[in-house]
C-alpha cells in the first residue's frame, strides 16, 4: 500500500512562538485523534523553526520538512541552508520546486535536478512540486507541461532513487486562491503523472510513488480529494496554519 501523506507548508508565516504553539496543538491532536496509521503527517516549517519544532515532534507520529535547501552540500553561499545542515536537525523531508520558488527565485529544472541529487545523497526525501498555470490549463497543455517538469528535473534518476521521492501536484491557479481543482481534475492529472512515471520506471515504482495534491485543500474538500484513487494526500498551505483544520484534513482518509 502506498504511504498517504498530509504535509503542511507554513510558507513564510508564524513567529517562533506561534510556530511552537501550533506544533504543540497538532502533536496533541494527532496523538489523541489520528487512528489511521497509514497517514504520515509532516510539518513544513521555516528554517528558523526547525530545531525547536523537532524537539516537540521527536518521538511522535509527526515528521519534519524544510521548505527549500541549497543544491550544494556546503560552501560560500551566504544566507543559504544545506542538506547537511537539515540532516543534522534532523529533518526527514524537503519541499523543492514549489511554484513560488520557481516564480520568485527563478528555480530552474537544472537547479531542481541538483537539489534532488543532493537531498537523496543525504538520505532526505524530496517533496517535488509540479503544476501548471491557468494559462497553460486553458490551452489544454497541462498534462504535457507537468510531465515535462518531471522529465526535465527527475528522469535522470535510477528507478531505485526515483522510488524515494514524493511528488506534489499543485496547480498554480489553485494555490492560495480558494479555488480547488475538482476531484475529476485532480484525479486526471494524478493518473497522468502516475502513468508517465510507469512508462519510464515501470508499474511497481509508479504504484509506490505518493502523489499529493496541493491547492486550497481544506477540511471540507479533503475527504473527496483523498478518495480519488491516485491522490495520496495533500500539501497544505493556508489550512496548515490552523491546528484544527490541519488535523481534520489529516483525518480525512
Ligand atoms: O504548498 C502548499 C500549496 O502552495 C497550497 O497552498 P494553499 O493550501 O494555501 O492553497
Amino acid at each position: 500500500m502506498r504511504q498517504n501523506i498530509v504535509a503542511g507548508n507554513w510558507k513564510m508565516n508564524n513567529t517562533l512562538d506561534e510556530g511552537l504553539k501550533l506544533t504543540s496543538e497538532v502533536v496533541n491532536m494527532v496523538q489523541d485523534e489520528l487512528t489511521n496509521n497509514n497517514v504520515q503527517v509532516i510539518l513544513g516549517c521555516p528554517f528558523v523553526h526547525l530545531t525547536s519544532v523537532q524537539k516537540l515532534t521527536n518521538g511522535t507520529k509527526l515528521a519534519l520538512s524544510a521548505q527549500n535547501c541549497h543544491e550544494e552540500a556546503k560552501g560560500a553561499y551566504t544566507g543559504e541552508i544545506s542538506a547537511t545542515m537539515l540532516k543534522s536537525v534532523p529533518v526527514q523531508y524537503v519541499i523543492i520546486g514549489h511554484s513560488e520558488r520557481r516564480q520568485y527565485f527563478g528555480e530552474s529544472h537544472d537547479t531542481l535536478t541538483k537539489k534532488t541529487d543532493t537531498l537523496l545523497a543525504h538520505n532526505l526525501t524530496p517533496i517535488f512540486c509540479c503544476g501548471e498555470s491557468l494559462d497553460i490549463r486553458e490551452k489544454g497543455e497541462h498534462v504535457a507541461y507537468v510531465c515535462n517538469q518531471l522529465k526535465d528535473s527527475l528522469f535522470h534518476l535510477s528507478a531505485e532513487d526515483f522510488a524515494r521521492l514524493v511528488i506534489a501536484y499543485e496547480p498554480i491557479w489553485a494555490i492560495g486562491t480558494g479555488v480547488t481543482a475538482s476531484n475529476e481534475q485532480a484525479q486526471e492529472m494524478h493518473l497522468a503523472i502516475r502513468s508517465f512515471i510507469a512508462d519510464k520506471y515501470g508499474k511497481e515504482v509508479a504504484e509506490g510513488t505518493p502523489i499529493l495534491y496541493g491547492g486550497s485543500v481544506k477540511p471540507d474538500n479533503a475527504k473527496a480529494l483523498f478518495a480519488c484513487p491516485d491522490v495520496d494526500g495533500g500539501l497544505v498551505g493556508g489550512a496548515s496554519l490552523k491546528s484544527r483544520d490541519f488535523v481534520d484534513i489529516a483525518k480525512s482518509f
